[in-house]
């Protein structure tokens, strides 16, 4: 393949070289130049790609694309951009052959609920008959495959290599997460979403390695609607309007009230032993009765957003129905069983909002007693700990304080930064470093009617100790616990 052929949509400027190099691979990671390869240098967190030109040069790259001035040996074509993220993901759509274009391709942003809605959609899709890639905070789905995901949205060489799979596999659609990290950092540059779709948006992922500020957050998210065809966003969020300030796409709204295209009323919670579910009335564009099968007052707009898609898609309504009424997301609000006469079920609520939206919607369902169990992850939005602790601590009855995943931090520390929160509400709390012990705690002190939240790991199978992933899963965690019961 040419190197010009990578080049032929871009903007950039050739400092030394030739394009019509022939090249063979196309790497943004050093370890992986082979002779002929094009390397791409990224200035990444932890290293910096141009400081490994040299080293490439000797392993047989053919050319390298820079974003500063870099010493580069004579013979190796050099390819100055901008920015080397934007020029990743546009050589990686061209070096797949431009799959978005054989895909419709559906982006979801928000700080909550993406994970929720992005099933959602492809559960809908998949009854419809058309095949439908996912990539997210848990996994990429293509086809039967599916790969753990390390992060919600992949690098962008990823990305379109996944897409690259997905059409070659027949998929029709992929539906997929889009972090703001992923929209900072040109995760999906380089090609059109047909649909964007916006959540929700709260305070979050502002620190070290993630946003500076709040504006930098919004302004993020926001750059999703100039990069889609036709955009679909939740009417009733604050932050709606900032989100779609210089958008480029056509609109719709979805919410609770006629102010929206698409809105919910008679809002119904579902009940039964060991089962929570809602219903409702969607109005609007479309009318008719809404049952989904995952609690709480979020899963009426999370299921809105989907329905809004899929109405554009021109999917018929008994998908839809047929799809919501059978719904379940992994560690979202997900329903464990138990011979208890409690219910227990695995959140992946980590932040405040989510907590807070979780606690308000479970309490509405009138629990005897809330029992809310959650630690906070090292290495994340310090914040994050204070708030939760005080959210907690003021809607939850008992708070059961342990463990996430500390990474590089020391567990009694986070937990020391939880409970400060934890004091500034009224409610009782303990404090059990050893997550196993603190689910057995819950699962032996609540009774009758009440309901037991492990919040904060939702999918995960693992807990992460100084960089070391070891195996946890609250399923069998809480399996263990019956048996030695
Ligand atoms: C801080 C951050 O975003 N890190 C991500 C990022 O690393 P980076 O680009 O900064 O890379 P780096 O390790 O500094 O390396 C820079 C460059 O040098 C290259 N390199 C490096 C070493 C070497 O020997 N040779 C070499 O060429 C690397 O291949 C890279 O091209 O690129 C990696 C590969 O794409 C990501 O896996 C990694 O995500 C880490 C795991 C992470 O935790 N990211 C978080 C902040 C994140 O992105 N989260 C969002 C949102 C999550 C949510 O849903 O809430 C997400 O989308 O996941
Ligand atoms: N629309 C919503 N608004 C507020 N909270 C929500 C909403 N949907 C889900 N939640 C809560 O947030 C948690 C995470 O939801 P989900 O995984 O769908 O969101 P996400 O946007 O993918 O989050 P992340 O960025 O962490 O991957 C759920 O377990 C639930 O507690
Ligand atoms: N996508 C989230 C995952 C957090 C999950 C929680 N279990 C933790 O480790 O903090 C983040 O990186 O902020
Ligand atoms: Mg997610």
């Amino acid at each position: 393949m040419k190197l010009s052929k990578l080049l032929e949509r871009s903007e950039y400027r050739l400092v030394q070289g030739q394009e019509d190099t022939e090249i063979s691979t196309l790497v943004y990671d050093s370890r992986k130049v082979e002779e002929g390869s094009v390397f791409v240098c990224i200035s990444g967190a932890a290293f910096d790609g141009h400081k490994f030109v040299g080293q490439v040069a000797e392993q047989g790259a053919k050319a390298v694309v820079v974003e500063r001035d870099v010493e580069v040996p004579e013979g190796v074509t050099v390819i100055r951009f901008d920015d080397t993220r934007r020029a990743l993901a546009e050589m990686s759509a061209a070096y797949f052959g431009y799959p978005a274009e054989e895909l419709t391709t559906i982006g979801i942003t928000g700080t909550k609920g993406k994970t929720t809605i992005t099933y959602m959609i492809q559960s809908v899709l998949e009854h419809a008959g058309q095949k439908t890639g996912l990539i997210g905070t848990i996994e990429t789905v293509i086809g039967e495959e599916r790969i753990p995901s390390v992060n919600t949205t992949p690098e962008s060489y990823v990305i379109q290599e996944s897409f690259r799979r997905m059409a070659d596999e027949g998929c029709k659609n992929v539906v997929m997460e889009v972090s703001s990290q992923g929209l900072m950092l040109h995760r999906v540059s380089g090609f059109t979403f047909d649909y964007g779709i916006f959540t929700n948006l709260a305070e979050d992922h502002i620190g070290e390695n993630e946003h500076k500020d709040m504006d930098d957050y919004i302004h993020c998210k926001s750059l999703l609607f100039q990069q889609c065809r036709q955009g679909i966003v939740n009417g009733d969020d604050a932050y709606v309007e900032r989100i779609i300030k210089g958008h480029t796409c056509s609109l719709e709204t979805f919410g609770m009230d006629e102010a929206n295209d698409v809105y919910a009323q008679n809002i119904k919670r579902i009940q039964e032993p060991g089962y929570l579910g809602v219903s409702y009335d969607l109005k609007g564009k479309e009318e008719y009765n809404v049952h989904v099968d995952i609690p709480g007052d979020f899963t009426v707009y999370n299921s809105l957003a989907a329905i809004s898609l899929c109405r554009h898609m021109g999917i018929q309504k008994s998908d839809v129905l047929d799809a919501l009424n059978t719904i379940q997301v992994k560690g979202r609000l997900e329903i464990i069983k138990t011979p208890g006469e409690y219910t227990l079920m695995i959140d992946y609520a980590h932040n405040a909002m989510s907590l807070e939206s979780l606690l308000t919607t479970i309490r509405k369902y009138e629990p005897k007693k809330i029992y809310c169990l959650f630690g906070c992850g090292g290495n994340r939005a310090k914040a994050r700990r204070y708030e939760m602790g005080e959210v907690s601590s003021k809607l939850a009855d008992l708070t059961v304080v342990t463990s996430d995943n500390p990474r590089n931090e020391e567990p009694m520390d986070i937990i020391d930064d939880i409970l400060v929160g934890v004091h500034k509400g009224p409610g009782k709390y303990v404090t059990i470093p050893d997550r196993k012990e603190a689910i057995r705690y819950c699962m032996e002190h609540a009774g009758k009617g009440d309901i037991v939240i492990l919040a904060g790991k939702g999918h995960e199978d693992y807990q992460e100790i100084r960089g070391v992933k070891h195996h946890m899963d609250e399923r069998d965690l809480i399996r263990e616990i019956i048996e030695e019961a």
